[in-house]
Parts: structure tokens; sequence; C-alpha cells
């Protein structure tokens, strides 16, 4: 016990000259406590910051971070499904890397590129902007025609170089984004993750893949925002977006740009106007005032000030693939390699539109018709939230330059909507919450 009795009461009143092994050794001892000690309180600041309340917690505030999580890939099996999902099938047919494939438009573009003997590999995350067993529902379509669809963030860069590293791709299809014009005031931060972040994250790995492909990428008709002029054309200016869904969009042209000056990638990025369809995305109205009104719920109809009509320039889904594949079919090869540009590459941008707008009104009526109930109307002002009064595109350079030719109107384009709808949600599912 006599050790203990050489431990003074205060350190200050250590006495040297009794041993310095021991000296030594209870300072190391005093100080390591302290470190304990301030790293407890230090890590239990960082937990209390983090999970005091969900709504201060960025983690859980932002569903698209949840794209973060970590997702198996890799391993010879995987290579094995990549390569054999991207394998060309057909003379000159390219290798397309689909991002956003198991969404929308994704899918419907996936499955023609399939179709006509293009090799297709998809990449998606599956976050939860919305219902995601109708993700892997198309996922399931998808794989029963032969397209694999890798689990992954477009911001995860060391997949996006193995995906490379594994597969030459001649083609990119971009289409993963966070879509919507209304959910970008509730959660702002997910439109700069996907639409920014993930876009520059996908344009570098491109930029040094060796060959480095040929882009066509997803923009939107709501670039035009507060713009007056219509029909919408090309050349109209793009710089009063009415909604950071829009900004976030701009901004990739504009970051497009940037990657094809200086690295010589071949860039064409489409202005899709609002896009319907069979596997259609629930968050959009056409989707959700079909839910509704079978459920005899009302429908918020909005209009514009004085009973100003509200009108969109609805496009039909298989009219969009044709636009994305006339894209992809006459896009110029990239010019550069590791990271170097060569010399001038392809930049373009088309509106992809249907050119005929129509009245939210007559889409509500189309809609009752074809479902053979009435709809409760709740006419509502026009909320300042970021959606804009009409949208018509002007399609001539889509036309002259890619033989665009929409050939859909929304009553057939809806019909074949309703006929999908009904039989989807009836054969087991239940209608989109
Ligand atoms: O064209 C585009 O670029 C955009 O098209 C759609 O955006 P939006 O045209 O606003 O499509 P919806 O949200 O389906 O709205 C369609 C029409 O219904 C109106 N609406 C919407 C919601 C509602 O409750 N009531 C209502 O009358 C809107 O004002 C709009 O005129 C997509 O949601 C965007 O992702 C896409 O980028």
């Amino acid at each position: 016990m006599s050790h203990l009795n050489d431990i003074p009461s205060t350190p200050g009143k250590f006495k040297m000259e009794k041993s310095p092994y021991v000296h030594n050794r209870l300072r190391w001892h005093f100080s390591l406590a302290k470190l304990t000690f301030w790293s407890f309180i230090f890590l239990g600041l960082i937990v209390v910051f983090f999970f005091r309340s969900p709504s201060s917690n960025p983690l859980l505030q932002d569903p698209s971070r949840r794209s973060l999580r970590t997702y198996n890939w890799g391993g010879p099996a995987w290579e094995k499904q990549v390569r054999s999902s991207a394998r060309i099938r057909s003379r000159n047919g390219f290798s397309v890397l689909v991002t956003g494939a198991a969404g929308f438009v994704g899918t419907h573009v996936s499955a023609a590129l399939k179709r006509r003997g293009d090799g297709v590999l998809g990449l998606d995350n599956f976050n939860d902007y919305y219902d995601p067993s109708l993700k892997r529902a198309r996922q399931a379509l998808l794989e029963r025609s032969g397209v694999f669809i890798v689990e992954g963030d477009i911001n995860d860069s060391v997949l996006l170089r193995k995906l490379f590293e594994v597969v030459a791709f001649t083609h990119v299809m971009h289409l993963a984004a966070q879509a919507g014009v209304r959910y970008a005031m509730e959660n702002p931060s997910s439109y700069v993750h996907s639409n920014i972040a993930g876009l520059v994250s996908l344009l570098d790995v491109c930029k040094s893949a060796n060959p480095q492909p040929a882009i066509v990428w997803a923009s939107s008709s709501s670039v035009y925002g507060l713009n007056t002029k219509v029909p919408f054309s090309e050349r109209d200016r793009t710089d009063q977006p009415a909604s950071l869904y829009a900004a976030t969009k701009k901004a990739g042209e504009e970051i497009a740009h940037t990657y094809n000056h200086i690295y010589g990638l071949s860039l064409t990025g489409l202005r899709f106007f609002t896009v319907y369809g069979p596997w259609g995305r629930p968050d959009m109205a056409y989707f959700f005032f079909t839910r509704d009104i079978l459920k005899g719920k009302s429908i918020p109809i909005f209009e514009a000030a004085n009973h100003g009509t509200v009108a969109r320039d609805f496009t039909y889904v298989d009219d969009i693939v044709k636009g994305c594949l006339a894209a992809l079919d006459t896009a110029e090869k990239s010019t550069g390699s590791g990271g170097k540009k060569k010399g001038p590459a392809q930049l373009r941008v088309y509106n992809l539109g249907n050119t005929s707008p129509v009245p939210v009104s007559d889409l509500v009526s189309i809609l009752e018709k074809l479902l053979k109930v009435n709809a409760k109307r709740n006419i509502m002002k026009l909320p300042r939230n970021g959606d804009v009064q009409f949208t018509h595109a002007n399609i001539s350079l889509a036309q002259r330059e890619l033989g665009y030719k929409p050939s859909t109107d929304l009553q057939t384009g809806l019909k074949k909507f309703v006929r999908w709808y009904v039989s989807y949600y009836s054969g087991g599912k239940k209608a989109a919450g």
C-alpha cells in the first residue's frame, strides 16, 4: 500500500526527487484521464448537435441523404451482370449507361434502347421521394428484358469509375435527378445534391474516362421560368427561374457548357415538357388527380389571377423516348481523352414538347370521361411556390436536327395512362399514397 502514499493530493505538489519513473507514469495517467474526459464531452456535444431533433438534423431532414447509404456492389458475379447488361447486340449499337433507370423516363428509354439491340446498364439510388415500390416494379420490368440496374448514387464517384472500368460506355443517358417543381420549397438541398453535385460528379468521371462517352441529359421546360414570349424557343432567355428546381436545371446547362469547353465532352441537354404516361410519377398532377378522382377526393385545380388559365404542353412519354433516342443517335463523339480536350466538341440544347398546350381544367375533363367519374374540383389560386402559368414548346429545332415529331395527343396518351393505372393498381398494388 506504500505506493499509494506516493501520490500527492494535488499533482502540483508532486516531489520530483521521489521517482522520476513514477512521476512520468502518473503524469501520463492524468493526461489520459483528462483526454478521455474531454473526448467524452466533445462527443456528447456532437451527438447533441446532430440528434437534438429531427428538424435540426440535416441527415434526417434530407431524404436524398438516404441515398448516401452504402450499397452492395462489386465482385466477379456483379461485374459479370454489369458486362452482360451493357453488351451490344446489334451492328453499330451503343453501350449506354442510363442513370435514373428505375425512374419514369429512365425505364421507358432503357427498354427502348434494349429493344433495338443496344447494351444498357441502369443506375439508380431508389430513393423514397415517391413510393419506391413503383421503382422496384419498373426494375422488375427491365430485368425481364435483360437490363440490370446497379443500385447506387451518381454522387458516388468510386462506383462510377468502377462502372467505366468494367464497361467502355459509348454514351451516357443521364436521367437521374430530383424532379418536381413544388417539392423544392420543402427540401431544397435534395435538388442541389442530385441536380448539381450529382451532375458534376458524373461529368467529372466521364471526362476522365477513356474513351469519353457522349452524354445526353434531362434538362427541363422549367428553365424558361417567367419568360412570357411563346412558344418557348431555345434562343429565349432562361435567366428568370421561378423555382429552385428550375434554377438547378439551368445551372446544369451552364455546368454542361463548362465540361464541354474545358474537356471536350459531347453534351446534349433535352428540355422535357411535362412528360406523362404509363409508369409515370405519382407526384405529378395527372397521376394524383386520377388517384383522387377514383377515391372521390377533391382535387386542387390551379388558376391564375383574374380566372386566368393555367396550361401545360403535356408530352407523352413515347414521344419523349423517340426524342431521347434521336439525341443519342445524332450525338457526336466527345473529343477529349484522359481528362484533356483535343478539339471542339458538340454542345446542344433542345425542347422536347408536344407544342399544343392544354389547360389543366381540360386535362381534368378528359380524366373524368376516361374514368367515368365526376371530379370534385377545388379551384384554387396558383400558389407562389414555383409553378408557372403556362408552358408551350417551339420544337422546330428538334424537328430539324433530331427528326423529332410528337404524335400523341393528350386524349390518346391519357387513355393509355388510365389503362395502365387501373391494371397496375388493381393487380394487388395499392394506389400510391
Ligand atoms: O416540364 C417540366 O419541366 C416539368 O414538368 C413537371 O412539372 P409541372 O409541369 O409543374 O407538372 P405537374 O406538377 O404535374 O403540374 C401540371 C399542371 O397541374 C397544375 N397543378 C398541379 C398540382 C395541383 O395540385 N393542381 C394543379 O392544378 C400545375 O400548376 C401545372 O399547370 C414535372 O413535375 C417536372 O419534374 C418537370 O421538370
